[in-house]
């Protein structure tokens, strides 16, 4: 742990959301439940009190593939996760009329869950990335470009002495497409 670390990149699996492994106190635990508290104890920290944080999204491939037959309910903090998908491609990977996907939509839920609780937890707001195929270099390239661009806009707010607006993408401000 650094105490100059301009942003914290947390990296989370999406096809954590059905995976089970054994904790610190010997209980089998839901992967992704496993990250969430690694989130927590993390944003929490008094060393990052005053740190942006982004997070990344991986194995997107293996969630697009996932996510059409295992229901991401699988995972108790996903338990309102209903979508409203057409019928025309419900599962599928392309995205011809413009419509989300599944996996996009599972994306974006998961991402607003994670801004909520780093917002309930902190007062500030959480950057996320685009999605990322690990194993696709320009996937993983996108991400880092993303980082540095936080870093640039922390650099900007503190010359010009203003807020600047949620950049983010994914911002959580079209959370009206889920239930909380
Ligand atoms: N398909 C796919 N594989 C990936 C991606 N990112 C990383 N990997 C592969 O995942 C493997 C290692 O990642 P993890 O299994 O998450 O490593 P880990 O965190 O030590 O393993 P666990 O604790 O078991 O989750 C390597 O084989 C990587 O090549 C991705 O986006 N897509």
């Amino acid at each position: 742990m650094f105490e100059d670390v301009r942003v914290v990149v947390f990296c989370v699996s999406l096809g954590d959301y059905d995976q089970y492994s054994v904790d610190g106190n010997n209980v089998l635990t839901n992967k992704m439940i496993q990250s969430k508290r690694l989130f927590e104890s993390i944003v929490t920290h008094p060393t990052f009190d005053q740190t942006d944080f982004l997070l990344v999204l991986n194995k997107f491939d293996l969630f697009e593939k996932k996510i059409a037959d295992i229901p991401l309910t699988q995972c108790e903090w996903f338990s309102d996760f209903h979508p409203i998908v057409s019928k025309n491609q419900p599962n599928s990977r392309s995205n011809k009329n413009n419509e989300s996907t599944l996996a996009q939509l599972g994306f974006y839920y998961i991402a607003v869950k994670f801004k909520r609780l780093f917002s309930s937890l902190t007062g500030r707001n959480l950057y996320v990335g685009p999605p990322v195929k690990g194993l696709d270099h320009n996937s993983v390239k996108d991400a880092l470009k993303y980082a540095r661009e936080v870093v640039k806009w922390d650099e900007e707010k503190h010359s010009f002495g203003f807020e600047l607006n949620d950049y983010s993408m994914y911002s959580a401000d079209a959370t009206s497409t889920f239930s909380n």
